[in-house]
């Protein structure tokens, strides 16, 4: 079954984020899609039960033209990882992950053995870690559906794509909020 390639479909390159982009963004959203730290840290600081990622493919793609022009590369194979992060027994956020083959050299190729340990947990323990370019955009949460056991239909969600350099390789994390996940509210 082929990836959901949804960065391909609905994810345009986006600006650099101006003070307007900023603004258009709902709280709480906002804050959680700016802020530069982990999103597994503060995720599990929510969590009044349980933290874990669900798995939903780890293998070797091919990424969308958009995942490519992103991470600065040309027609590359990669690790794609797509995953749910599930808080208290709720998908909070869908996120899909690009590891270039290029990228997987060294103390970086533990990326591909990560099984359930967040990715996050991984990367913001490298001393080498640099955070790139962050876009934000607001997509269809129905592309969601079929990993979800209640359905999206008009709702959007709202998620953004990063720059990770690690050992100066790029990788790119795409994360989405889901609809019914308030992270201020939980
Ligand atoms: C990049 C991070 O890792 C998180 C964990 C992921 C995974 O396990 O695949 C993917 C995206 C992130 O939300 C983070 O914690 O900020």
């Amino acid at each position: 079954m082929p990836f959901i390639d949804f960065a391909h479909q609905t994810w345009q390159p986006k600006p650099v984020l101006t003070d307007e982009c900023m603004r258009n963004i709902p709280e709480p959203y906002r804050s959680w899609l700016l802020d530069s730290g982990s999103l597994t840290q503060r995720l599990k600081s929510m969590c009044t039960r349980q933290f874990r990622v669900k798995v939903l493919r780890h293998e070797w793609g091919i990424p969308s033209r958009s995942e490519l022009e992103f991470l600065g590369c040309h027609h590359e194979m990669a690790s794609i990882r797509e995953v749910l992060l599930i808080v208290d027994d709720r998908p909070a956020v869908f996120a899909r992950s690009v590891l270039p083959a290029s990228s997987l050299t060294g103390v970086n190729r533990e990326l591909l053995e990560l099984g359930e340990r967040p990715l996050g947990e991984f990367l913001f323990n490298q001393p080498s870690l640099k955070r790139g370019q962050i876009e934000i955009d607001e997509l269809p949460a129905c592309q969601f559906n079929l990993h979800l056991d209640r359905p999206y239909y008009e709702e959007s969600a709202w998620g953004r794509r990063s720059q990770f350099y690690l050992n100066g390789k790029a990788i790119s994390v795409c994360e989405v909020f889901l609809p019914e996940y308030n992270p201020e509210l939980m």
